[in-house]
This record gives C-alpha cells, structure tokens and sequence, in this order.
C-alpha cells in the first residue's frame, strides 16, 4: 500500500497543505524547526487516530485555530481509499470511504505505518514501557480486537487500582467488587497475554534472519517475554487464565496491602538477548541500534504477512543516527517496495544512490514545495 495524496488543514504549523507523494522513497529535506516531523506525525495520526509525541489531541490542532484535519488517499489492494481524521474541541472522527467509523478499531489498519525515529533507538534501552507501546501499537494495527482488549484492561485496571487504594486506606471492606473486577481483568490479561505471545513468535522468525544479514551472520538475536505470572509461551488462552486466577487468589492481600495491582500484561516487559546476552546490559550501543533496526524491519515484514501488502514506512531523523553499513542495509531491504518517507536537515546523510531515485520535497516554515527534476 501506499499513500498518494495527503493534505492538511490547520495541522501544527501547516495550516493548508496539499501533497501527492512517489509510491517509492520520498525525502522531505529542510532546516530545523521547519515541520519535518509534523509531517511524519500527520501520517503517523492518520493510521493510528493520535500520535506518538502527545496524547493532547489539542496540540495538533494549528495555534489559535478550533480544529485541525488530515485527510489522505491510501492505494490498497487497486483502490483509492479515502481516509481522514479531525479533531475538534469535542473529541475526535476517523472516516474511512468518507463515512464516519463509531469505533476507532473500526478504522486503525485502513493504513499501515512502521515508523523509525530516534526515540526508536531506545526500544532496548529505554523503560518498559516503551517497549510494551511497541508491541501494543504493532499487534494494534494488524490485529483491531487487539486494541479492544486492552482498552477495557486499562479501564478495569484503573477502577481495580482505585478499589484497592480503598481497601487499602479501609475506606471500605466489601471485596465483592474486588472478585468482579479481578475476573473481569483476568479476561482481558489473558487474551493480551496469548496475542502478545503469537506476535512475538512471529515477529522473531523475522527479526532473526534480518538481525543475522545485518551482522553478517555473527550475532543471533532472540526475544524473551517477561510476563508478571509463572507461564509458558505456547500455553493455551485456559492455561494464562487459571495461571492468572491462581496469582491474583494467592497475593490478594499483598495487592490490598500495596494498593495496587502488582501482575498483569501492565507490568510484562521484553528481553533481547543478542547471543544469549542480554541487550540492555551488556549490548554496546551499535548492538542495541542493530537490534532495534532489525525488529523495524521484521515489523514491515509481519505486517506484509498478516495484511498481504507492505505498510508504508517513516523514517523520521533516523538515518543520519545509523553508520553507512545498517544505512545501505535498511535501504536495500525497503528499496522498491516499501514506500518510504525520510527526513534529514542535509541531503549528505543520505546514501547517493537512494537520493538520485528519490522524489525530493524541500520544508520551509510550514511550506513544502516538491522538487521538479530537470532529469530527463
Ligand atoms: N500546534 C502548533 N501550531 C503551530 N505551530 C506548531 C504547533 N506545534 C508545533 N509547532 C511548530 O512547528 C514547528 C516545526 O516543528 P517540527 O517538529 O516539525 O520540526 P522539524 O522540521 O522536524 O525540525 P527538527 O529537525 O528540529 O526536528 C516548530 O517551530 C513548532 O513551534
């Protein structure tokens, strides 16, 4: 898939932008602070319904203006697909074929995006957080009922944190509720748990040979799921259930005492061990990038197994942080069939061969002007 058009309306400092992009690699070039990554994050909105920097939809709407719209035309599978978000005082609309979609999981997937920023390269090293947002938003995007699940988590979750704060403070004794919300959590826990475990897998059997090609051949990369409950990863949606029952049974009283919820999906964490080490620890920066640019890129390749087309991809800022050798490799592997957007400041921190194919759009101060090539 990729996009073809894209305009803006009142979106951060563009407050009327229209754009028909190249169905390869489009390279946005301009000074700081001129809108690059206002671009990148329209289109990063526009496939998941917010973005990735703020989770103030107000901040994207232009100062001073009520609302802000990005409205796009994905090719997919031979057709034109109409898409668009808007944002106003009162909430958010996603359309999709122009009609509004009542459930944002109705509309996340019409467009798949994999997007690489430099906060990417934190994904080993960063908190754990940062590493179940990647999973949420990847398994989110090819998997709708995915992100169905966790959003009723977080909201039990939530009102279970409340209650036990009560219990806790003994604002209250009655635990009947506790059980009701406990069992309603565990539901949710456990299909995010069993997702979580199938993508992993799946994403691995990419990742590896990708991580291998990138280290020619001297490095193997595998991942480690560090889930909250005792379990095995191919266990069965009734095994992660009980497991969890039995958790939730046996440290009751301490999640009373703490006035919190101490197990579920909410506190699981990721390992990457490249050669059985583990990444974090002891992976030298270059081995936590590689590791970080090869799940990218087993991503763009999941995500062409699960839909049947490749997503498209944003490089945002990303290129000039990885040497020549993962440059070339990451641009050989997209080349030609993966439509990709890259930001830079200088055109010198890009591969000559990619910028000579590429279609150049130049960024000033909330203008973009595409570059006409006089090669004929
Ligand atoms: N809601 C908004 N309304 C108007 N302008 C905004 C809004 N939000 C951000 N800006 C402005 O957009 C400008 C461009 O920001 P952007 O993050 O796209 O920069 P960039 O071109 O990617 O630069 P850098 O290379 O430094 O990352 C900034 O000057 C910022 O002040």
């Amino acid at each position: 898939m990729y996009i073809e058009t894209i305009t803006l309306t009142n979106y951060r400092n563009y407050s009327k932008l229209a754009l028909t992009f190249d169905e390869k690699v489009n390279v946005i070039i301009g000074q700081n602070a001129q809108g690059k990554t206002n671009l990148m994050e329209a289109i990063y909105v526009l496939a998941f319904t917010k973005s990735y920097r703020t989770s103030k939809d107000k901040e994207l709407m232009m100062w001073d203006e009520s609302y802000a719209r990005i409205e796009g035309t994905v090719f997919k599978r031979n057709y034109h697909v109409p898409i668009e978000m808007q944002f106003q005082a009162k909430g958010k609309i996603a359309k999709l074929n122009h009609l509004e979609q009542k459930r944002l999981s109705h509309y996340i997937g019409a467009l798949n995006v994999v997007m690489f920023a430099p906060e990417d390269l934190n994904l080993v090293k960063g908190s754990p957080q940062v590493r179940r947002r990647f999973i949420d938003m990847e398994i989110g995007q090819v998997k709708p009922i995915y992100m169905h699940h966790l959003g009723q988590y977080q909201k039990i979750l939530k009102q279970r944190n409340h209650l036990l704060k009560d219990l806790q403070r003994r604002k209250t004794t009655d635990t009947t509720m506790l059980d009701v919300l406990t069992e309603q959590l565990i539901t949710h826990a456990s299909e995010i748990l069993r997702r979580r475990f199938s993508f992993l897998a799946l994403l691995l059997t990419w990742a590896q040979p990708i991580h291998s090609g990138i280290t020619q051949a001297k490095e193997i990369l595998t991942i480690d799921y560090d889930a909250t409950i005792a379990i095995d990863k191919t266990a069965s949606l009734a095994d992660i259930k009980q497991q969890y029952d039995e958790t939730f049974n046996r440290h009751r009283q301490q999640e009373i005492d703490r006035g919190t919820t101490l197990y579920g999906p909410h506190r699981d964490d990721l390992i990457f061990y490249v050669n059985d080490r583990n990444v974090q620890t002891y992976g030298s920066q270059g081995q936590q990038r590689t590791t970080a640019l090869s799940l990218k890129l087993a991503e763009i390749e999941l995500i062409k197994h699960e839909v049947g087309e490749y997503p498209v991809l944003l490089l945002d800022d990303v290129l000039s942080e990885l040497d020549r050798h993962r440059q070339s490799h990451l641009l050989n592997t997209i080349k030609d069939k993966v439509q990709t957007f890259v930001t830079t400041t200088s055109v010198n921190d890009i591969e000559h061969e990619t910028m000579q194919s590429a279609t150049i759009f130049h960024v000033e101060d909330g203008e973009i002007v595409r570059e006409e090539r006089g090669d004929t």
